[in-house]
């Protein structure tokens, strides 16, 4: 069993809808992402998923992101754009794109700042 991980990163501005401080005011986040792929088995070139086709598919997804006020667009008009929302957005949309017999998305880790992270597993089995 392997685990495969691209990183890459988006920034954009938010504020935390009702949150009792400074984070309810408009502001923005490099934000760093991490997506883990659990791969059941090696291909015939030795690959478990080959990293470009991962990359391609993040960049894909962070681009609907990227340079956006996150309050503005669909995926957060209804729930606050936290990084915990965050990282579920990206897990199905990574999940929508990369899914099939023995590979799936087993994590996504956002990050505000190098010190505060969170990692979103997919929903419970
Ligand atoms: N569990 C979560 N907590 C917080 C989130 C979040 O998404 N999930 N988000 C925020 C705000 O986005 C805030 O902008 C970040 O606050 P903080 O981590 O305190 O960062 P600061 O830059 O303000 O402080 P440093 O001390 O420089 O890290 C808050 N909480
Ligand atoms: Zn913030």
């Amino acid at each position: 069993m392997f685990e495969i991980k691209i990183r890459d990163d988006f920034s954009a501005a938010h504020h935390l809808r009702d949150y009792p401080g400074n984070c309810e005011r408009p502001h923005g986040h490099n934000w760093s992402v991490e997506v883990a792929v659990f791969c059941e088995r090696l291909d015939s070139l030795g690959m478990g998923i080959d990293f470009r086709e991962v990359k391609g598919a993040l960049k894909e997804v962070l681009r609907e992101l990227d340079h956006h006020n996150l309050n503005e667009i669909p995926p957060f008009a209804q729930r606050n754009p936290s990084s915990e929302n965050i990282a579920v957005y990206i897990f199905e949309e990574m999940a929508r794109r990369i899914d099939r017999p023995g590979i799936k998305i087993s994590a996504v880790t956002v990050c505000e700042t190098p010190r505060s992270c969170v990692t979103y597993y997919g929903p419970k089995s």
